[in-house]
């Protein structure tokens, strides 16, 4: 993140050139022929120090990659300070420079205690005990609804960061989570999410956690509202509120003007990203569901990366090989997309998780300096849960025109051994056949074999699957938090050496903001007619077709 250009380093130019000569030699099927051992070359298991348990293998042979090549994608890791700005992340040096901010999500899960960044990261083991007192309340039925009642049911209202994660997370830990506690999330300022939420809900019951960092999105802010209101009017008094309403924020004033007590409050801190948060406070819901043990199992996960990514040399560093092989397709050969697809139901949230993660990270087209660069940064991410795809959009993944580099997940257990696990066989044989039939294609010969002399020839075309297409695997024993904690942490990596490379700062979000300023312009313009002022023909049309036909 030193706001260079990436196209100005020496690698950078090295690989131009060698892609120039290079690109039409690098395939799959000829690379695996000449190498033998190109698995075991391309391939390392993850073990982490504190659980051995923990453990996945990173498959990345089926790559358009030669050592090489990776030589000088590790170069220009070097080259762009990829270790200098992992360890003045990790010492809370102010990284995210247009906010002047630290950023210390891994101070979080810092269970080896090293010295990480600032003072108010002492704050972070009083947050987890008040989440771990209140957690065992909640779970254990120690604490009472109005009605003197236990809780069965939470409601986390939160949006982008305060909401991906827990969502993400309480969904692929659901074989952990206590099965008479129903976990909700609304996010979209659409009344349809809270009315269909709440029809769900008892208010005698029912925990509202108001999760949000700033505590001024005014989606989360007009959910609780229209949430306390609804608790309201059942319950009547406002001193009831204490009992079901808790913030997770940084913005003590904001949630004690909302109504809710200090007490009643999990706070974080301005060097937790959104996007990096479900391992602070905003975690809560996580812990409720699952449990503060498990969340902790799922922090030291996270911490095990850490640790990985911190201490092991480039050439061994899971994050930094998936970010730079990730580089190689999305700036020399323009992929513009990376699919993410597990093979397992339960990350079923894992894509649209890392879509925030990813793209509001490395979105954006200046440097930390403003220069514009001139090559792609961040890709699109996108996925879902094999198999699935397979019969929706996998057919352009295997005959389109665009390249998808992507990366397989899947556990070699499942949680759900029906049938003596004869669903999951079936999903494991999928898994390993879509990355080999992506690698290697089926030519045209092999197909005229098995159509006939008869076959016309248009028919022969249509079946020819060219290959050499790229792809991970990871492949871990189970999916439990340890090794969940992971995995994220592993993207999480990723996403951080990508955005050293371009030179960008993957820790603000300014994107987001100039849609916001026009939304609440436009707000206080929808009334009448003759209020729509200062747009465009396209908006204005567009606001008065709504004036015409809306009741309220
Ligand atoms: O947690 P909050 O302050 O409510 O923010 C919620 C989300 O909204 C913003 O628009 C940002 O783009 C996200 O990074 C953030 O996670």
């Amino acid at each position: 993140m030193s706001g260079k250009l990436a196209s100005d380093y020496a690698a950078w130019k090295k690989l131009q050139q060698i892609y120039g000569s290079e690109k039409d030699k690098l395939v799959l099927k000829n690379l695996f022929a000449a190498d033998p051992s190109r698995f075991s070359r391309f391939s390392k298991e993850y073990v982490s120090t504190s659980n051995p348990a923990n453990t996945f293998l990173l498959d990345y042979s089926k790559n358009l990659i030669t050592q090489p090549i990776l030589d000088v994608l590790l170069d220009l890791a070097r080259e762009a300070g990829v270790e200098e700005f992992r360890d003045k992340m990790f010492s809370g040096e102010h990284i995210n420079t247009s906010e002047d901010r630290a950023v210390l999500h891994v101070a979080l899960r810092n269970f080896d205690e090293w010295t990480i960044g600032e003072a108010g990261v002492s704050e972070v083991t009083p947050v987890l005990k008040h989440i771990q007192e209140f957690t065992d309340a909640v779970r254990s039925g120690a604490w009472k609804g109005y009605t003197g009642k236990t809780i069965n049911t939470i409601v986390n209202i939160g949006i982008g960061g305060s909401d991906l994660g827990p969502v993400m997370v309480t969904e692929a830990l659901r074989p952990y989570a206590k099965r008479d506690l129903a976990a909700h999330f609304v996010s979209n300022i659409d009344g349809t999410h809270l009315a269909e939420t709440l029809r769900e809900c008892d208010p005698e019951r029912t925990l509202f956690i108001i999760a949000s960092k700033t505590f001024t999105t005014q989606e989360t802010i007009t959910n609780a509202e229209s949430a306390r209101e609804w608790f309201l009017a059942a319950a009547g008094d406002k001193a009831h509120v204490a009992k079901h309403f808790v913030a997770l924020s940084t913005n003590e004033k904001a949630v004690t003007a909302f109504g809710i007590s200090k007490d009643n409050m999990f706070g974080f801190w301005d060097w937790v990203g959104g996007r990096y948060s479900l391992w602070s406070a905003i975690g809560l819901s996580i812990a409720l569901v699952i449990g503060f043990d498990k969340f902790e199992e799922l922090l030291k996960g996270a911490h095990d990366m850490d640790k990985h990514f911190r201490q092991t040399k480039l050439e061994d560093n899971l994050p930094v090989l998936m970010a730079v092989i990730g580089l190689w397709y999305n700036d020399f050969y323009g992929a513009q997309t990376h699919a993410l697809l597990p093979y397992d139901q339960y990350l079923h949230k894992f894509a649209d998780y890392f879509q925030q993660g990813d793209m509001e990270s490395n979105g954006k087209f200046v440097t930390k300096g403003g220069q514009r660069v001139n090559y792609q940064t961040g890709p699109i991410i996108w996925g879902a849960a094999g198999t699935n795809g397979q019969h929706s959009f996998y057919q352009l993944l295997h005959q389109g025109t665009k390249l998808v580099p992507t990366d397989f997940l899947a556990p070699a257990t499942t949680h759900n051994p029906i049938r003596n696990s004869l669903h999951h066989r079936i999903l494991l044989s999928n898994f390993f056949a879509q990355p080999e039939a992506l690698a290697f294609g089926k030519t045209e010969e092999q197909v005229r074999k098995e159509v006939g002399p008869n076959a016309s020839e248009a028919l022969v075309k249509s079946k020819v699957f060219e290959g050499n297409r790229p792809s991970n695997s990871i492949i871990f024993p189970l999916l439990t938090p340890a090794t969940l904690g992971s995995l994220i942490a592993l993207y999480e990596h990723k996403i951080f050496t990508q955005g050293v490379i371009w030179g960008i700062n993957s820790f603000d979000q300014m994107g987001v903001e100039l849609g916001k300023v026009l939304a609440k312009n436009i707000l206080a313009q929808l009334g009448k007619p003759e209020d729509v002022k200062g747009h465009d023909s396209s908006t204005t049309g567009l606001i008065h077709y709504y004036q015409k036909y809306r009741k309220e």
